[in-house]
């Protein structure tokens, strides 16, 4: 089975959670007997989708938003997309709980017209080092702390999750 992990990420903080989803799903389907390839790509240099048996599609969220990368591959790939299973995440908020106020505009949207299995919104990065000026200047005015609120454990959970779930239905088809 071959699984696309999807990711727009603008200082690599959401790259590394699709990473770590990529990895917990590999091993949750070979724990279960099933062979798969789980390649992660960013979103903006996927050209086709032929060939994946599921796709988890992922963002991180600046200003409210996904950025164009992840809402462009949900776009383009649409009808692709509502034929295979599909998982969407978002990741952003920086501060030491998530709100449901900060769920991204976008994400519901997407999950309705791919008929995503679920979406789940992670914790976020936040490194002033690494930001563009503007950025930091945003970031000084709302003032907003440095810290890594990624929350690897229900990350890596919900990575298995996404592998159960496929080796599930492939076990089953397989059966019958
Ligand atoms: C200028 C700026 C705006 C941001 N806006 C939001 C936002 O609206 N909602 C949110 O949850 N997180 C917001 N964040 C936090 C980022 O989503 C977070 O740092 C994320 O981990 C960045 O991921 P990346 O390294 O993959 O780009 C913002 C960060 C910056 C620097």
């Amino acid at each position: 089975m071959r699984i696309l992990v999807a990711v727009a990420s603008r200082h690599g903080a959401t790259r590394e959670i699709a990473e770590n989803i990529a990895t917990a799903a590999r091993t949750a389907l070979t724990d279960a007997g099933v062979w798969s390839e789980v390649e992660v790509r960013d979103a903006s240099l996927v050209t086709s989708v032929d060939g994946f048996d599921a796709v988890v599609l992922g963002s991180a969220v600046y200003m409210g938003h996904w950025l164009d990368p992840a809402a462009k591959f949900a776009e383009t790939f649409a009808d692709e997309l509502r034929r295979v299973p599909v998982w969407v995440f978002s990741s952003g908020p920086v501060g030491e709980r998530g709100d449901p106020a900060d769920e991204p505009g976008n994400a519901a949207d997407v999950v309705m017209r791919l008929g995503a299995r679920g979406h789940r919104l992670f914790g976020g990065k936040l490194d002033r080092h690494s930001l563009h000026l503007p950025e930091r200047a945003m970031v000084a005015a709302l003032r907003v702390k440095d810290g890594d609120y990624r929350d690897w454990p229900s990350i890596r959970a919900w990575g298995r999750e996404i592998g159960v779930s496929l080796a599930t239905a492939e076990v089953a088809g397989t059966a019958s």
